[in-house]
């Protein structure tokens, strides 16, 4: 079993390069397989999530060539097989295959999809977006068999603000009869990244990142050149942990409008943030006032960094309240802070934080974010070796984590036992 390990107290201090972003190249991979020529993808992040994607491609008959943080994926000999079990198992984003196979061949079946389950994550707009476009959805012994004889344009309102059902459905819009409006659409930048993909791959989306996206079908769609968007969560990530240990650092290679409600909470509680083209330095402060932060979706504060922010309002003076409107109980770290010494409550949907110091034990991460609390936790903790396992989860959406960290000072290593 692989361990973090984290001799904290240091403050972090130097430059951190943020690499391309694990939700953009979960749907850009599969987005990919809708073109009837190669697709290269830049700045791909070394992420598990991404290698096992490459993994399922294959597994179609696709040829996938990595170099370093670019992918070739040339889909000529892609094939229409159903993938009930296996790596659709292992993340959460092979849902993704739903939209992009039954945009391709008309018919898809996937299994029901794994990765960070720390509540249950319903597919159900999905599956209603799939109706919509005239696709029969049939559940199987646990996967999903998706069919249409033609995909027609439908004009589509998501109950639920949903990152998956919006992209997956322009996935197989793309390739429909005529033309198909999302309603209630997510606002993601990462949905404004797919749609750019698939334009320049041939499709006529308009509207990506509002609330109404217009998608006009076309019979075609061919290969093209995509670099990535960075990723806000990792740049989010440390930010907050170069706030929690008082230290100064530059976040580069980031687009800093997306990261706009975490600046500003950042700044409420009295962190120093400065703001440059493609990078924001974060200067940590002695004292921090607590907030009140609202986990929302885009452009509010970001779940995926609700659980970060925790450990760091465990540095603030006075007590923070720290509410997720988009998951109702995203609070599996919180039992492993508070066996740091952390005195945080959970109340429904609400983390109650007191301030206090941290102090170094064996905590398990049980989803990734979670992992990337009780990281920023670590890292606060002076005098004491702070032990990590769950590291596989970590790995889903953190590259190169030991070595950043290490770059900035931080005493982090892994450790196989
Ligand atoms: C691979 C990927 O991009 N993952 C991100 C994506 O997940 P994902 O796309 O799975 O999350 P959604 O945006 O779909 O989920 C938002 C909310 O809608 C609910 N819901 C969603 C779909 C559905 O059919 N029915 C339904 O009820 C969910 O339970 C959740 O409460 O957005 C989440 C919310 O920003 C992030 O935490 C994840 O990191
Ligand atoms: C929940 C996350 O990812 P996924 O939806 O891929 O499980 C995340 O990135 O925090």
């Amino acid at each position: 079993m692989e361990k973090l390990m984290i001799a904290g107290g240091r403050p972090l201090r130097g430059t951190v390069q943020i690499s391309g972003a694990k939700n953009s190249a979960i749907a850009l991979i599969p987005a990919a397989i809708l073109a009837e020529t190669a697709v290269t993808l830049d700045n791909l992040p070394l992420l598990s999530d991404v290698s096992i994607y490459t993994e399922l491609l294959t597994e179609l008959g696709a040829t996938v060539e990595r170099d370093h943080d670019q992918m070739v994926i040339d889909p000529r000999q892609l094939v229409s097989k159903p993938m009930p079990n296996g790596n659709v198992k292992k993340l959460r984003a092979s849902y993704y295959l739903m939209g992009a196979l039954l945009g391709r061949f008309g018919e898809a079946t996937i299994g029901m999809p794994g990765g960070c389950n720390f509540e249950p994550r319903p597919i159900d707009q999905h599956i209603k977006g799939f109706e919509a476009l005239g696709a029969q959805v049939t559940n199987e012994n646990g996967a999903l068999h998706i069919k249409a004889k033609q995909l027609r344009g439908a004009k589509i309102y998501l109950d639920v603000v949903s990152v998956g059902a919006t992209i997956n459905i322009m996935l197989a819009a793309s390739r429909a009869k005529g033309v198909t409006t999302i309603e209630n659409a997510a606002k993601e930048p990462e949905i404004i990244d797919v749609a750019t993909l698939l334009n320049s791959m041939g499709a006529k989306i308009k509207g990506a990142g509002t609330e109404t996206i217009r998608i006009e079908g076309v019979d075609n769609l061919h290969g093209c050149r995509h670099s990535i968007i960075p990723d806000r969560i990792q740049a989010g990530t440390y930010m907050i942990a170069a706030a929690a240990t008082r230290g100064d650092v530059i976040v580069d290679s980031v687009i800093p409008k997306h990261l706009e409600a975490l600046t500003a909470k950042l700044q409420e509680m009295g962190v120093h943030i400065y703001e440059m083209d493609e990078s924001i330095r974060v200067v940590g402060q002695p004292e921090y006032m607590s907030v009140d932060v609202k986990a929302l979706v885009y452009p509010g504060y970001a779940t995926d960094l609700q659980s970060p922010m925790s450990s760091l309002l465990t540095q603030a003076s006075g007590v923070s309240v720290l509410t997720d409107y988009v998951y109702s109980n995203r609070f599996k770290h919180i039992p492993e802070l508070v066996r740091m010494g952390a005195k945080i409550r959970v109340e429904g949907r609400s983390a109650i934080i007191e301030g206090g110091m941290l102090s170094a034990a064996k905590v398990k991460a049980t989803d990734l974010r979670a992992g990337a609390a009780l990281v920023v936790a670590g890292l606060t903790v002076p005098g004491g070796i702070t032990e990590i396992t769950g590291v596989e989860y970590i790995d889903r959406g953190y590259d190169h984590l030991v070595a950043n960290l290490s770059n900035l000072g931080a005493e982090v290593w892994r450790r196989d036992e």
